[in-house]
């Protein structure tokens, strides 16, 4: 799917894959993907296990080298790209080693330290924002805990509050709701939609849970590729492009997120 981005507009590609392949030793295992995820884009990429799927979330954020294709983030290619703090990105699994000493807060507030803001002060809108995503998780009340000493679950929850700490403006989650109950998964999404609806946010997720996705993203995909099945959802029309939804707090409706304890 090629779009034709119009530089003054809010669509600009902010992932561009051309003609990306990937192999392991001489496997290969993406042949020629060409895809572009926009700026307001909701992604969500389906397909069978061993597709191909966390390969190319790998490619996409510089991981993994393509033997051939170009990948572009927010328009620069992605070996010389630098501005990583508009990038949350959570993979699959973080195999945690247990004896990890810092706590669920010190690891949620490290998503607010870019590289390039990694000397400066936090300000009170940026610990209120890792605050809200604390909550957001239903992790407050184990903010002091070690993260090390957490289940799965609760590990995957503290790195999705983590990445949204950082604000960024494109999140790309794989599965991220693996191993996390039904009651918060569904408070999970439902924060994302919000993210996604009332937000700048741009994002693409790898899940495997069809019918979530499709009930937000329509029954059909816009692309695919091989295996690998692209659902899209634009949060705006093109002429909306003036309108900024993003004065008020990142997850003001958390009163409708509320989650499950989990101590
Ligand atoms: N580091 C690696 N070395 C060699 N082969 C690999 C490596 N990682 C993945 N593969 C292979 O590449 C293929 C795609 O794997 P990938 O993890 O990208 O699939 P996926 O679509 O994310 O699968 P799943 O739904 O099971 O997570 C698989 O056949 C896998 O065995």
């Amino acid at each position: 799917m090629n779009r034709n981005p119009n530089p003054s507009s809010c669509h600009e590609p902010v992932i561009d894959l051309q003609d990306v392949t990937v192999q392991y030793g001489g496997r290969r295992v993406l042949n020629g993907v060409t895809f572009q995820v926009r700026q307001r884009d909701f992604v969500g990429l389906i397909a069978s296990n061993g597709a191909g799927k966390t390969t190319l979330l790998k490619t996409i954020v510089g991981l993994l080298q393509p033997a051939s294709g170009s990948v572009k983030l927010f328009g620069t290619p992605v070996d010389r790209f630098k501005d990583w703090e508009r990038i949350g990105y959570v993979p699959q699994k973080n195999n945690l080693n247990p004896l990890f000493p810092a706590t669920v807060r010190e690891v949620v507030m490290s998503g607010l330290y870019g590289r390039k803001r990694l000397f400066r002060r936090i300000g009170a809108a940026e610990r209120r924002r890792a605050e809200q995503a604390l909550e957001a998780l239903g992790i407050a009340d184990i903010a002091e805990r070690r993260i090390g000493q957490l289940s799965g679950g609760q590990q995957q929850r503290v790195f999705l509050a983590r990445a949204i700490a950082g604000n960024p403006e494109l999140l790309i989650l794989d599965e991220p709701t693996v191993g996390i109950d039904m009651e918060t998964q569904r408070a999970f999404f439902h924060m994302l939609r919000h993210m996604h609806e009332r937000h700048r946010l741009t994002f693409l997720i790898v899940s495997h849970d069809v019918e979530t996705l499709q009930a937000y993203l329509g029954e059909k995909p816009v692309h695919t590729h091989d295996r690998l099945r692209f659902y899209v959802k634009h949060s705006h029309s093109l002429e909306d492009c003036g309108e900024d939804d993003i004065s008020h707090g990142l997850l003001q409706e958390k009163e409708r997120l509320t989650v499950g304890h989990l101590v």
